[in-house]
């Protein structure tokens, strides 16, 4: 999608030895992995994978038992979900999580709203927000659904809503979690077309996703996951032309 020419000095993201366990089961085992700016790190793997865990441990909706997360070299080993989107980490959900009996607008409020305090803003900070708000809703295509209740949406307007409550902050780092399943062929050439603009701008995106043709056409990187562990980590071609990990893909494992 971007160039991917990167160093060290572009990782925002630094996740070392990380591990979690749901009793016996390992959901993430022993993954370290590097999140660079300005790319597109797509992660695959079979359902069960641990990539939404992986989601959950870097945001704080989950506590790591082992290992280490550094943002911009600091470390966010507890931090909250809360914290995380204070420091431009932001999310979605594979259940949107969005506020059903509020309207798309005030969908998108919310999410920039916790990043200042509302008493202290001026004129201009309100303007600002409201332009914020304005470019979600264009992007995304819910100009003319900004007082429609999110309960009353259609399902790719509900995804397009969750995407756009990210698109309205500034966040640096996008967490999405299959963002595109279960859209339409037009409804896909928008998400690609927002994502495209919005890494050119800087955004950097890490998105699980299951759609092997939107994996190709948006991946700088594929990290390959697989009952917990990191099987791959490279460019889009060698890691979807390995067979061994199409044959875990496709569950056609000996
Ligand atoms: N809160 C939880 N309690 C118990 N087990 C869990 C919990 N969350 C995840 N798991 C288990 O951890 C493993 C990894 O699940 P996870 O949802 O992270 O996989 P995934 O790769 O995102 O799967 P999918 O593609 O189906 O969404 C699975 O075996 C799952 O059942």
């Amino acid at each position: 999608m971007t160039d991917t020419h990167t160093s060290s000095s572009d990782v925002l993201l630094e996740i070392r030895g990380l591990n979690k366990s749901f009793g016996g089961v390992k959901a993430v085992d022993e993954v370290s992995m590097d999140l660079r700016a300005g790319i597109v790190t797509t992660l695959v793997g079979p359902n069960g994978a641990g990539k939404t865990t992986f989601f959950n441990l870097i945001t704080g909706e989950l506590t790591k038992d082992t290992g280490s997360i550094r943002w911009l070299g600091q470390k966010i080993d507890r931090i909250k979900p809360y914290q995380a989107a204070r420091k431009g980490i932001l999310r979605t959900f594979q259940d949107l999580r969005l506020f059903n009996d509020m309207t798309v607008e005030e969908n998108i409020l919310t999410s920039i709203e916790p990043m200042s305090f509302p008493t202290f803003r001026t004129r201009a900070q309100r303007a600002e927000q409201q332009e914020r708000v304005e470019y979600a809703l264009e992007r995304t295509g819910l100009a003319d659904k900004r007082h429609t209740l999110a309960n009353d949406l259609a399902y790719a307007e509900r995804k397009f809503l969750s995407m756009a409550r990210i698109l309205a902050t500034d966040a640096r780092l996008w967490l999405l979690d299959e963002p595109a399943s279960g859209l339409d062929p037009q409804s896909y050439d928008r998400f690609l077309d927002i994502l495209r603009v919005e890494v050119k701008k800087g955004v950097t995106v890490c998105i699980i996703e299951h759609n092997l043709d939107i994996v190709i056409s948006i991946s700088d990187r594929i990290a390959f996951l697989d009952r917990g562990r990191l099987l791959a980590d490279g460019d889009p071609e060698t890691v979807l032309n390995d067979p061994e990990l199409t044959a875990i893909y496709f569950g056609e494992r000996a």
